[in-house]
């Protein structure tokens, strides 16, 4: 069964939104919830920064970090990663799906429209898009200013509009709870995997 690669997920939540907005927080949420057995987080940034890394001799770890190391490459790794999506947009999201074998995946950094059309093709019944979003205010408190090449960029901007997002998610303070909004997205399917056997 681990190798049966016709084994397609069940769910495939994707995630969007600016940065500190939220989307690993959110996407932690679900998967500690859900369980690492149900569900697993894909970041299409993963493949990205390990290539990325070994081309240019950085340190892929600091890269993953949340820390000031990827800020100062970002500008250049989106350059990057345009440049490997425009020969092939499927490029991230096939590495970033291989070998995944959880029932739920939560993609957390859809950026593109091609990254979503990508997911609606290859899992056309699965597939659903969740937008996060925040204020400048919040998105301020936790540490976001504005970077020009960066937060005006298709990496930022790509899905502001023309994407009719399944949920919007607002994490805000003084929003409703996130369990209460995440509540459709994915109680449903928890409650179904809890009982139901895995094998
Ligand atoms: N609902 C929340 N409650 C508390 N802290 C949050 C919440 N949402 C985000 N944060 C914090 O804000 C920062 C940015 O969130 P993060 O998930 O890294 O954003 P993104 O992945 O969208 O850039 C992190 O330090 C995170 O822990
Ligand atoms: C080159 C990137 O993949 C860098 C993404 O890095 P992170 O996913 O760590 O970014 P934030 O969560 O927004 O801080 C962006 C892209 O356009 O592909």
């Amino acid at each position: 069964r681990a190798t049966d690669r016709a084994s397609e997920p069940e769910l495939v939540l994707v995630f969007s939104g600016k940065r500190k907005s939220g989307k690993d927080y959110v996407t932690n949420l679900i998967r500690d919830r859900l369980g690492s057995e149900v569900c697993c987080i894909l970041r299409l940034s993963g493949p990205l920064k390990l290539q990325y890394a070994q081309e240019h001799g950085l340190d892929l770890d600091e890269l993953l970090g949340p820390g000031p190391y990827k800020e100062q490459y970002r500008a250049d790794m989106i350059q990057w990663g345009e440049t490997r999506r425009r020969q092939d947009p499927g490029f991230f999201c096939r590495l970033a799906t291989r070998g995944a074998r959880q029932p739920v995946w939560v993609v957390s950094d859809a950026r593109r429209l091609s990254d979503l059309q990508w997911f609606w093709s290859e899992f056309p019944r699965q597939t659903r898009c969740v937008r996060i979003q925040s204020s400048e205010k919040t998105r301020k408190q936790r540490g976001w200013s504005f970077t020009a090449g960066v937060d005006d960029a298709e990496s930022e901007c790509g899905l502001d509009s023309g994407v009719e997002f399944d949920w919007v998610i607002t994490n805000e303070a003084d929003a409703p709870s996130l369990e209460e909004q995440l509540e459709s997205a994915v109680t449903h399917r928890a409650d179904r995997h809890k009982h139901t056997p895995t094998n």
